[in-house]
């Protein structure tokens, strides 16, 4: 079962903060301009108010995805902050493991974001039928995601939703963050609850505020479940993991590789201030970690270090990597909202 991103209304101590900055990057290429322009074909996938479709261009035969969101449940669940979040802040970064968005759109009823195609699935698909990776295969995708994190950072942006479910792998077997929904452009705190319960860092359940150290608890986390199989804190219900995050009692398999348990202990450190990744030394810090020991960090950002995992990709347009969905159940397009409604809370998507 995938775990849904939580955070959706439930939690109101929403800080808007002011982060509206201009998206400088962001210039849209001629054959981008318009959606008629594309086929829609499969559903890959589907989260709690989008619909991503594999999309192919007709005139390149280049294949994209396309994220559809619906107006009304962004509104409804109370996401369109979020969602013009995700625009800026996507527009802005580019980096080899952050899926590089194309271009945006929207009409009397959704919102669009065109996207690279990631054919290789979700990390979680490769992890669950692993069951659980090498020490080594987890230190590949752990070396990836801090070099994401670092960059990200550097921009004041935290991601706040780390989970193997947003790290897509590219045809190489390279990682390729995706979902920016929750990611959010802040220099100090910020004091919204959101992201996905396992993952959740005890300050972001206390509403203490929060900042770029979720990101690194999240990091232990993922370490952990790649290693172990299975998340740190678990439990049936939201609150009963929340309960145990908060308890931060860790009890790792044995043969847990001892560098690896250091790592993550010091990452899921309760006490923001003395998390490893949020100091002084920052992202550094855990790169210097004996886990990372003769790991090199500048074979990876070159693409040269061997991917531990190469997915089946049969050509171009295979989505055979992502779950199947029914095309018949649910329009992926949503009801036309007011246009007065519209043009107010979505003028700047
Ligand atoms: N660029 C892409 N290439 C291939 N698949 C993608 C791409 N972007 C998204 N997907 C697939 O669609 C899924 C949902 O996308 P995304 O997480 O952006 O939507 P979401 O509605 O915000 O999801 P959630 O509610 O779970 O947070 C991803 O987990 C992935 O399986």
């Amino acid at each position: 079962m995938k775990r849904q991103t939580a955070g959706s209304g439930i939690f109101s101590k929403v800080n808007l903060g002011n982060d509206r900055e201009s998206a400088v990057n962001f210039a849209v290429a001629e054959e981008f301009r318009d959606l008629s322009d594309f086929e829609q074909l499969e559903t890959i996938g589907s989260g709690t108010f989008a619909r991503v479709k594999l999309v192919r261009h007709k005139k390149t035969n280049a294949f994209y995805a396309l994220k559809i969101l619906k107006k009304n449940e962004a509104i409804r669940l109370k996401q369109v902050e979020h969602v013009l979040c995700e625009k800026q802040i996507l527009s802005q970064v580019d980096h080899p493991y952050i899926v590089k968005l194309h271009s945006t759109y929207k009409d009397t009823r959704n919102l669009y974001f065109l996207t690279e195609y990631v054919p290789g699935g979700e990390l979680f698909t490769h992890l669950r039928k692993a069951t659980k990776f090498s020490n080594e295969t987890a230190r590949f995708y752990a070396g990836s995601i801090v070099l994401a994190i670092q960059y990200l950072h550097a921009r004041d942006i935290i991601f706040r939703d780390l989970k193997p479910e947003n790290l897509l792998l590219d045809s190489r077997g390279y990682l390729k963050f995706t979902d920016f929904g929750f990611s959010k452009k802040v220099p100090e705190s910020t004091w919204t609850l959101c992201g996905t319960p396992e993952y959740l860092a005890p300050e972001i359940i206390q509403s203490k505020g929060h900042g770029k150290g979720v990101d690194w608890w999240a990091l232990g986390v993922l370490i952990f479940e790649m290693i172990a199989g299975f998340p740190p804190f678990y439990d049936e219900n939201p609150f009963g993991i929340y309960q145990k995050i908060l308890a931060n009692k860790l009890e790792f398999p044995r043969n847990f590789d001892v560098h690896a348990k250091d790592l993550v202990k010091k990452l899921l450190s309760a006490d923001r201030m003395k998390r490893l990744g949020n100091l002084k030394g920052g992202a550094e810090d855990i790169k210097k970690h004996r886990w990372f020991k003769g790991f090199d960090f500048s074979e990876l950002i070159a693409y040269k270090a061997v991917a531990p995992i190469l997915p089946e990709v049969r050509s171009d347009g295979d989505a055979h990597n992502y779950e199947k969905y029914s095309e018949s159940v649910d329009d992926p397009t949503g009801p036309v909202i007011d246009p007065a409604t519209s043009e107010k809370l979505f003028r700047d998507f």
